[in-house]
């Protein structure tokens, strides 16, 4: 069904707080079983939401295209697309931004826009009952014992060692209990005060279950100013307590095993033929207790003629090098056979499209993450591997990796 384009609608009636406008909004999207999404942008105060009037039309096949003209709404890919984990486009029928918290963008003739806009006009005492959130019907994940995870950690090496993979990230789940009377919108408004410098989002959708994650890393951005961005994310060690990030000491191999995604990134410009991009890095940068190497590059849209490098470089990037390995196929590959589990949307990317205008979309990968569950969280980590990785060191690495999201559910 086609839709006429939103309009500025104002709230109805008086306008409570933003987190009790979010509440009223997501209770809506999860009794009337609608996909929906919540976010707020590193560095940014503000939430926003994107709501889709009907389920079917957030299932899509395609990542998304990123030029002024296409659709807005709100991503939600799987690593791997699958009819267990469908790619998903939320439509923006409904956005709401917490800056304008009075303003509601939807188109007021659509029927399921009016209910909204009835329900939001009536008085809600129900408040403190638990929101509906959707669940995946998949089962839950195997997750790895500490001695399946060193094997898997083994047999990377060794494909490395053997010339099959330059570099494979190895990952896996793990099951936590939920605190008694966890709240999942509570627990996004926690780790928006805990980790201001990340993407923050909770997306609850209809086959794909309810997802609350802090992401450190861009996939592809383009921004107001029409720069497009992306980087190469790699090599984790702990912030120790007082130390100054730029004072850290990084081994070789984690040099190289970043290195290696910039270098990734470098050739996907090449296949391209885009030459004039901006690299920046790597240095340190902070990501909640971790600290990571980052290499930024940057392409001013304004002064190349290549309107669709967000929708090509898209394309080329996902899943990264920092999320499946290299040469990318080989590596996907290895990971299908060895890693014994799935993924479903943990290293997938998820963010915004032509939200909150045209032009300006920003996709992250879908890292620091959970998948909730009616009484317990499934949570999702990896680490790159190189010739050097050391299967204790990895599995200590993933631990740090889950108590970024980890800390919610204490
Ligand atoms: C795969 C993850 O992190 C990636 C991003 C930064 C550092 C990474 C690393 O050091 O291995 C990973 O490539 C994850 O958090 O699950």
């Amino acid at each position: 069904m086609s839709r006429a384009q939103p309009q500025v609608a104002a709230w109805p009636g008086p306008v409570p707080a933003p987190p009790e406008q979010l509440r009223q909004l997501l209770t809506f999207a999860l009794r009337q079983q609608l996909p929906v999404a919540a976010w707020r942008l590193p560095g940014t105060e503000h939430v926003q939401l994107c709501l889709s009037l009907s389920a079917d039309a957030a299932l899509t096949g395609l990542p998304p295209a990123l030029t002024a003209e296409a659709p807005a709404g709100f991503a939600f890919f799987p690593f791997r697309d699958s009819d267990h984990n469908p790619a998903l486009f939320l439509p923006a029928h409904v956005y709401w931004h917490a800056e304008a918290p009075d303003q509601l963008h939807l188109d007021p003739a659509d029927s399921g826009a009016s209910q909204l806009l009835a329900f939001l006009a009536t008085e809600h005492t129900d408040d403190l009952t638990p929101l509906p959130w959707h669940q995946s019907t998949q089962p839950v994940p195997h997750t790895a014992s500490q001695q399946e995870y060193y094997e898997l950690v083994e047999t990377g090496v060794d494909a490395i060692k053997s010339g099959q993979v330059v570099k494979v990230v190895s990952s896996r789940a793990a099951r936590r209990p939920l605190p008694a009377g966890f709240d999942a919108l509570r627990a996004f408004g926690e780790l928006c005060s805990r980790y201001p410098r990340a993407f923050v989002s909770v997306v609850s959708a209809p086959g794909a279950g309810t997802w609350l994650g802090a992401t450190p890393e861009v996939l592809v951005e383009v921004d107001e100013q029409g720069v497009f961005r992306t980087m190469a994310l790699a090599g984790t060690q702990a912030l120790a307590p007082g130390a100054l990030p730029h004072h850290a000491i990084w081994r070789q191999k984690e040099i190289e095993e970043q290195a290696l995604v910039a270098r990734y990134i470098v050739s996907c410009f090449k296949q391209l033929r885009l030459r004039e991009y901006e690299e920046t890095g790597p240095r340190t940068v902070v990501a909640g207790q971790l600290l990571h190497l980052r290499t930024d590059f940057a392409v001013n849209l304004h002064q190349v003629p290549f309107p669709t490098l967000g929708t090509d470089m898209l394309r080329l990037l996902h899943p990264t090098s920092a999320v499946g390995g290299m040469p990318k196929q080989a590596a996907l590959h290895f990971l299908q056979q060895h890693e014994g589990y799935d993924r479903a949307y943990y290293s997938g990317f998820l963010g915004p499209v032509n939200l909150p205008q045209a032009g300006v979309s920003r996709l992250f990968v879908n890292l620091r993450c959970l998948q909730l569950r009616p009484h317990e969280a499934v949570l999702y980590a990896g680490t790159g591997l190189t010739v050097d990785s050391d299967p204790e060191r990895e599995w200590q690495e993933t631990e740090m990796k889950l108590s970024t999201i980890g800390a919610i559910l204490r």
